[in-house]
């Protein structure tokens, strides 16, 4: 369980949240909608620990309060792509596990198997650079979740993905609701 209690965020000059309140349950997929400047973003990234001041409380029923866990059990996706374009695309997840604290052949198999759930097989020894868009979106995914994270965020995560390959974006997810008692909670594209 994940609840959100009385969040508000104020920026110099806007209002993005106030008092938000909501809870999520294990093993569900939450799509948050609202238009242009409703605050989506601001709250995945408060959630994700990405934004550290607020008002309000986040608690996770692994533990009350305490950051840094909740840093290391959810894996954030955010709107901007955030990838080394100069580096294979193995080695982008590989550094993301690392930050993690994967190592050895546990990192190194997570990265194969991450890639595989992507649908990137064939190309982890290509640098970013050479990727399309889409492909560049799903590594993106593919890095927040080296670490299997308990919790997934995504800001967006089908922008500008064909929709014969949003599959490799939601098999992966239907997946875990499945077998592991996950949070995954995203913000879907309109259209
Ligand atoms: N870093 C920032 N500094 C100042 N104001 C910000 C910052 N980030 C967001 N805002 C403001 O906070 C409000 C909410 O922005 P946010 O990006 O969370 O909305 P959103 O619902 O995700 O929007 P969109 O659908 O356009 O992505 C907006 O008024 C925005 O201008």
């Amino acid at each position: 369980m994940l609840s959100v209690q009385e969040v508000s965020k104020q920026y110099k000059n806007s209002r993005a949240l106030n008092s938000v309140s909501l809870t999520f349950d294990k093993g569900k997929c939450f799509g948050i909608v609202g238009p242009n400047g409703a605050g989506k973003s601001t709250l995945m990234k408060i959630i994700a620990n990405v934004i550290q001041e607020y008002d309000g409380e986040i608690i996770s029923s692994d533990r009350t309060g305490n950051h840094s866990l909740r840093k290391s059990i959810t894996g954030y996706v955010p709107q901007e792509i955030c990838l080394e374009e100069k580096l294979p695309a193995l080695v982008n997840l590989q550094f993301y596990g690392q930050l993690y604290g994967l190592k050895g052949r546990e990192l190194h198999e997570r990265a194969q198997e991450v890639l595989r759930d992507i649908g990137l097989t064939d190309y982890g020894k290509e640098k970013v650079s050479i990727f399309s868009g889409g492909m560049k979106r799903r590594l993106n995914i593919g890095c927040a979740r080296m670490h299997n994270p308990h919790i997934v965020i995504m800001d967006e995560p089908t922008v500008g993905i064909d929709p014969q390959s949003r599959h490799h974006i939601f098999n992966p997810i239907d997946q875990l609701k499945k077998t592991r008692t996950y949070h995954h909670l995203y913000q879907p594209q309109y259209g």
